[in-house]
């Protein structure tokens, strides 16, 4: 054999070598390292894999070391690896490619991303130690969180010297990949690894993926006379990609040719265009492809080899539900930029569309939210709305199914909205800059009391004197209220909230320069005050001086109520009020004024005797073995809470008795702020009054019950800074069969159309505003069918008594069917038993009513149904 074909064959042999070691150390990059287990592979292994002797192979891989082409474990055996794909899978960047064992290696690629290691530093240069590193990548949302490996990645990519590395970015449609794309385009630009003037160009392959031609000629561009039709020379887009960045889309639709002509660009900067035999055209071109096949599918096998670095990206799902959350605030708060109308959304929404089935990921997401956005629009110009309002009714089936996926993450859900204390968040498109930090606000809710302060100050101030109260009165009451809030203010602090005291988060929100001068204050005088320490109490704290300053410049400062007796009352805390406000007054060099100190003695004097103030008590009391428990059994269930409680009361128990019962209630439940009692018959008025008699603890009665009134006054009842009289006043109000006036404009509202009665169209209104899933219409004309047939094989009439009744009971019982989540029933044999007629005329009907919401109702909520009947009809069959 002669010289020449020797060194052929064993150039081959090289490539052979080499090529199987990029195999194999993309596999394993594909499944992820462990450190635990060694890793690499030793010229025994590679060279029985493609037929060369282990001590060629040896030969070969020292030979490919010395170009630079892979790395070298020393031990034994000798272990080797694919320097490139190794440095794109951790993002580094190693310079000396030979490691003393296993353990100097992991140390090396390990250490490389933390910046306070020096000693592997002359080898491998980290991606997060590049000055100016942040914007485009860092702000992606997840940059931090599931997208952290891949942006280190992409850093490491566009960085590599001399001119970035290319990169295939997988993963299925929507995750994002042209985004992605882009923030490393971005990135390059920020960081100067490009001019500012580089281009960006994009392709899809998939959009001609038909016409190979075409495509190479897009691509390529093609000289005059290169296929018919081809009149003049034209350029390509590599040619307009030259010194940039060219991303191709759906890259596994390339076909061959293109595949072997971007090859060579890739591996030698040069191309022809087509029609050229001969020439060639020298470009400088970064390729960024994406793929949403799977990487490890035999079509990009050829297109792998070329390319060393494989970012990943997740799917929706395999985000964190925070993610997810920012990700829709994002977009709400875009289409709300989009529009200029201010877009309210129900936390109920919020739920939906962080739970629901999203298989085409946050492409998906947002096209919903940009759907439903469209539908809320529309309304908005028709009704002429001052705001955009998205409710659960205007969703599609398929979101609102979300409602219905809490399983195994209630958790954080619970974690998520528990800092969400209205209803809805407001989208607010007029003020563009609030986008980011959007979903960071309502993380900091818990520190936050500046802003809801002040304006609810503002707004009881305008509310009383409209209402005609006299200066003197004004002022006590919002002196009381001041009072309140603090109280609620220090629980929500003192609380174990899961609220991380993240000053990364803070520091997104509050002035930098602020929230530096708080900290220095408050450390400074903590060392007497040690309840200072708390992170929390600066952060709020922070946020208050913050909005206290913008206030200052806009010169509507609120004067204190009632300074002086604050003075009095809490001398130590306004004693150190002050000194907080003299210190920051040097720092900030603003001048405070001093009605500042009352409100920040109230703080702090609430923070540092801060204990749960306790929420208002709800009581049901009706007649009937289990009726009260009933609705306060449900209203506990539906809200999550053990608020509601009751008092049942059999025909067989005495007034006396019922008395006595109730007012032992009212003492255990009363935590200061008094009961309000909801009771099923006026005479029961006088338990109120005479139990605030016997025991001085305030108490309001409602002269109805019903499910949703329960709900109500339980929701509303836990509300922070909720008092007795706004408490019943606004669960009066839910009730339209309390003899409330209706103008004659509203009556003919409700008796439009439908050839419902007043009374019906104001019943389902009610069910609209207590039912979450169910359409109120079409649950009360259900109910109301099913209600009139029972009734009639039962030889009843229906009277509007048992229609309030049973619509409600039964569509809140729907509902908690369709969550899986039914109420048991202790006993249900003897129910069956004695009432069997009545039980089976009821299961009739309700596998008909059950039918047509898609649910089966069990036995045990039937027995309940049953009850309603027998308490209220005296139905003994
Ligand atoms: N991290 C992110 N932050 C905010 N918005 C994002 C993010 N990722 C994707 N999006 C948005 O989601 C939508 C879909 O993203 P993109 O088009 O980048 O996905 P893709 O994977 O390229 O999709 P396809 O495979 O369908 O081309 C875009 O409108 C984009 O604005």
């Amino acid at each position: 054999m002669s010289k020449s074909s020797n060194k052929k064959q064993a150039l081959s042999r090289k490539a052979k070598i080499y090529n199987e070691l990029q195999s194999l150390t993309r596999a394993l990059c594909l499944k992820g390292f462990n450190s635990d287990k060694e890793i690499g592979f030793n010229a025994e292994y590679i060279g029985n894999k493609v037929g060369v002797s282990r001590n060629n192979t040896s030969k070969e891989l020292n030979r490919l070391l010395r170009e630079g082409k892979v790395l070298k474990i020393r031990g034994r055996p000798v272990l080797y690896l694919d320097k490139q794909l190794i440095e794109g899978y951790f993002a580094i960047s190693i310079k000396n490619p030979t490691f003393s064992d296993f353990k100097d290696f992991m140390q090396t690629v390990n250490n490389c991303s933390d910046e306070s290691d020096t000693n592997s530093k002359k080898d491998v240069y980290p991606v997060s130690s590049v000055k100016g590193s942040t914007g485009a990548l860092d702000s992606l949302v997840g940059a931090d969180g599931s997208l952290k490996a891949q942006v280190e990645q992409a850093k490491a990519a566009i960085l590599y010297p001399p001119f970035g590395l290319h990169t295939l970015i997988s993963g299925p449609t929507g995750v994002g990949k042209t985004t992605f794309a882009e923030a490393m385009y971005r990135f390059a630009l920020e960081t100067g690894r490009l001019p500012q003037d580089a281009p960006f160009i994009v392709f899809n392959c998939a959009d001609y993926a038909e016409n190979p031609q075409l495509i190479l000629s897009h691509l390529f561009g093609h000289i005059k006379g290169a296929f018919t039709g081809a009149g003049r020379t034209k350029e390509g887009l590599v040619s307009h990609a030259n010194g940039g960045i060219l991303f191709l889309d759906e890259a596994h639709r390339l076909p061959p040719e293109g595949q072997e002509m971007l090859f060579l660009l890739m591996d030698k900067g040069i191309y022809r265009m087509m029609g050229e035999a001969a020439n060639t055209r020298k470009a400088r071109v970064l390729i960024i492809a994406a793929t949403s096949e799977a990487p490890e599918s035999v079509m990009l096998d050829t297109f792998l080899r070329r390319i060393p670095v494989l970012i990943k990206l997740p799917t929706l799902n395999e985000r964190s539900l925070r993610e997810r959350m920012n990700l829709i605030c994002q977009f709400f708060q875009e289409e709300s930029e989009r529009v200029k109308v201010s877009i309210k959304v129900s936390k109920e929404v919020l739920k939906a569309f962080l739970l629901y089935d999203c298989p085409n990921n946050i492409g998906q997401l947002k096209s919903d939210i940009q759907l439903i956005c469209a539908k809320a629009f529309l309304d908005y110009i028709t009704y002429k709305d001052e705001l955009m309002e998205i409710r659960l009714s205007q969703l599609s089936h398929q979101v609102r199914e979300g409602l219905f996926k809490t399983e195994g993450k209630r958790k954080e859900i619970i974690q998520i909205f528990s800092l969400l204390e209205t209803d809805s968040i407001l989208f607010d498109g007029k003020n563009p800059g609030g986008a980011g930090g959007l979903f960071n606000r309502i993380l900091v809710d818990d520190y936050k009391m500046a802003v809801d302060f002040y304006d609810l100050i503002e707004k009881s101030w305008k509310r009383y004197s409209k209402a005609g109260l006299s200066g003197k009165q004004i002022r006590e009451k919002i002196d009381k209220n001041i009072k309140n809030y603090f109280q609620n203010f220090s629980v929500r602090l003192n609380s174990t909230s899961n609220v991380p005291a993240n000053r990364l988060i803070i520091s997104n929100i509050i002035d930098q320069s602020i929230l530096q001068k708080v900290e220095d204050t408050l450390s400074e005088l903590s060392a007497d005050f040690d309840f200072l320490f708390n992170r929390k109490i600066v952060y709020s704290l922070a946020l208050h001086i913050e909005t206290l300053i913008e206030r200052l410049k806009r010169g509507t400062v609120i004067s204190h109520p009632d300074r002086k007796s604050i003075k009095k009352e809490h001398p130590e805390e306004y004693q150190l009020a002050l000194k907080i406000m003299h210190s920051l007054e040097n720092k900030l060099l603003i001048p405070i004024p001093e009605d500042e100190a009352a409100f920040l003695a109230m703080f702090l004097y609430a923070v540092r005797t801060g204990k749960d103030s306790g929420n208002i008590g709800v009581l049901v009391i009706a007649h009937g073995p289990a009726v009260a428990s009933g609705m306060a059994h449900v209203a506990n269930k539906l809200l999550g809470v053990d608020h509601a409680h009751a008092v049942d009361m059999p025909l067989e128990l005495s007034v006396e008795d019922a008395l006595e019962k109730t007012i032992e209630e009212i003492k255990r439940l009363n935590t200061g702020k008094g009961v309000l009692m909801l009771v099923d018959m006026g005479s029961l008025k006088a338990f109120g009054e005479i139990a605030t008699e016997k025991t001085g603890i305030p108490t309001k009665v409602i002269e109805m019950v019903s499910t949703p009134m329960v709900i109500e006054a339980t929701r509303k009842a836990i509300v922070p800074g909720m008092d007795l009289e706004t408490l019943e006043e606004d669960v009066k109000n839910i009730s339209p069969f309390i003899g409330q006036s209706v103008d004659s404009e509203e009556l003919k509202i409700y008796s439009e159309g439908s050839g419902k009665r007043f009374f019906e169209r104001m019943l389902i209104d009610t069910l609209g505003k207590t039912l979450t899933f169910l359409n109120p219409e079409k649950a009360f004309d259900t109910l109301k069918y099913t209600l009139e047939r029972i009734l009639e094989d039962i030889g009843e009439d229906l009277n509007d008594d048992m229609l309030v009744k049973f619509t409600f009971h039964c569509s809140c019982m729907i509902e908690r069917v369709l969550v899986h989540e039914p109420l048991p029933y202790k006993n249900i044999e003897l129910v069956e038993m004695h009432n069997r007629i009545l039980f089976n005329i009821l299961k009739k009907h309700f596998t008909l009513a059950g039918e047509v919401f898609g649910v089966t109702i069990p036995d045990t909520e039937i027995a309940y149904v049953a009850k309603i009947f027998d308490t209220h009809l005296d139905t003994q069959l």
